[in-house]
């Protein structure tokens, strides 16, 4: 045996020796201290004090100890007795539960919808004939004033001429005008500013086309519901006329939905939702940026499916001269149509705007068959004479007017109330 060989078994007899003395050692250790643990009283093992009970009682009026379910763990058929993976966190099955008991709820406080009175729609011209005051000033009175005055020579003429003019009455009108109430003047005799009133007034109600027909199609037919588009350019008051419109069928008895077909602006249809809240009326509005013909199509689907007498279909504002915009108008209005014809088309008129009311009226007869004309803000201008032109020029009636920002300021157009008004 080479004496490498030796060195290396007396190395691993050495580290063998170390190793058992070194286990013997341990163990007597343990022993020692668990014995040393045992011996001590159970009062000095630990410094809790179980002294205090808990304060225990039932949450409900049955008997304060409840007899654990018998369950043993043999029955459980999904744990072979052995916790699983997170049993030991979870509440033990057996441990005492709380019984279940029905607590009744308080009544849902459902946000009180305070549905609008509405103001009687009979008369309401009549009512709001002191919101043309503007209009009565610098129009009616000065007529009336030059008319009155007795024989009229080619100044006093040519005044009531430029008052018509400035009126917006527009040419074609004032000059139809000027020559009918000459000729009036002349054959009846008139000597009296009383008499000179009174031919004043038939040569203006007769110029406004008394004989139109001025009814807003918007009752049921068919055992389906009306269907009215309201369109115009930006600012006109389309959402405004439809919540007033709306309100007027309601104030009728009749049901109301209106379509937000105006998908650019979102707040437009949370405009025209605040509306139909006030009367109670459903609305259907589509995402910001939804295509407009399909909103219009689901309002009108929506509205037939729940038997409604009218939807009320607000469109975007559009300038008629954008194209694109106009076109899509058409298509709104060629979509609905797929589904059932459309009743009414009103256009939304801006009265203060003057003649570029008539070019827009004009272009948005071309896209969508305006049959009546809606005509706003007439409380805000001195040019009340608009109406006389826009009938004329379209050919189409003034059917509503708006008098204010009120909610029950709109009124149905009739010629008569009209003038009677403007002359005071
Ligand atoms: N004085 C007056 N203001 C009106 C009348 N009708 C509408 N307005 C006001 O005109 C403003 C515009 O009305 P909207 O109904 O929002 O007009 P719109 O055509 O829907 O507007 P867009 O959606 O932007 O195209 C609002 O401040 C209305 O209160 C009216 O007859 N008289």
């Amino acid at each position: 045996m080479s004496t490498e060989l030796i060195v290396i078994l007396a190395v691993v007899l050495v580290l063998i020796a170390v190793g058992v003395v070194t286990g013997l050692v341990l163990a007597k250790r343990r022993r020692v201290s668990l014995t040393e643990a045992e011996r001590k009283p159970v009062e000095e093992r630990a410094k809790y004090q179980a002294g205090g009970k808990f304060d225990l009682s039932s949450g409900g009026t049955g008997t304060a100890t409840v007899e654990p379910p018998v369950h043993p763990v043999e029955d459980r058929t999904e744990v072979d007795g052995q916790p699983g993976v997170g049993d030991d966190a979870s509440v033990p099955r057996d441990s005492e539960k709380r019984d279940i008991v029905d607590i009744p709820l308080p009544a849902a406080e459902e946000a009180p919808v305070e549905i609008d009175e509405i103001e009687p729609t009979a008369g309401r011209l009549e009512r709001l004939r002191g919101k043309l005051a503007r209009s009565r000033s610098t129009f009616g009175q000065s007529l009336l004033g030059l008319l009155g005055a007795g024989d009229l020579d080619e100044d006093s003429w040519t005044d009531i001429e430029d008052t018509l003019l400035l009126a917006d009455l527009g040419a074609a009108t004032t000059a139809e005008i000027i020559t009918k109430l000459r000729e009036e003047l002349t054959a009846r005799g008139v000597r009296t500013a009383e008499d000179a009133r009174a031919v004043l007034r038939s040569v203006l109600v007769e110029a406004l086309h008394p004989e139109m027909n001025r009814s807003v199609r918007a009752l049921p037919h068919d055992s389906k519901p009306a269907v009215v588009l309201v369109a115009g350019v930006n600012g006109t008051g389309k959402t405004t006329t439809t919540g007033k419109l709306a309100r007027v069928l309601v104030a009728d008895g009749r049901t109301v939905l209106l379509g937000a077909a105006d998908t650019f602006r979102a707040a437009a249809a949370e405009q025209l939702a605040t509306w139909a809240a006030r009367v109670g009326a459903e609305v259907v509005r589509g995402k910001e940026g939804a295509d407009p013909a399909a909103v219009a199509f689901d309002a009108v689907k929506r509205g037939t499916d729940a038997g409604v007498d009218a939807v009320l279909v607000d469109t975007a504002g559009r300038l008629h001269t954008k194209t694109g915009l106009m076109d899509e108008l058409g298509k709104v209005k060629r979509v609905v149509e797929k589904q059932t014809k459309i009743d009414e088309v009103l256009l939304v008129l801006d009265a203060t705007t003057g003649q570029n009311g008539l070019t827009q009226a004009r272009v948005f007869s071309e896209v969508v068959d305006v049959t009546g004309i809606v005509l706003t803000k007439l409380d805000g201008t001195a040019k009340g004479g608009i109406v006389f032109q826009v009938q004329r020029e379209l050919g189409v009636p003034v059917k509503l007017v708006g008098l204010g920002e009120g909610a029950d300021d709109l009124a149905p157009f009739e010629p008569g109330a009209f003038v009677d008004a403007l002359l005071g």
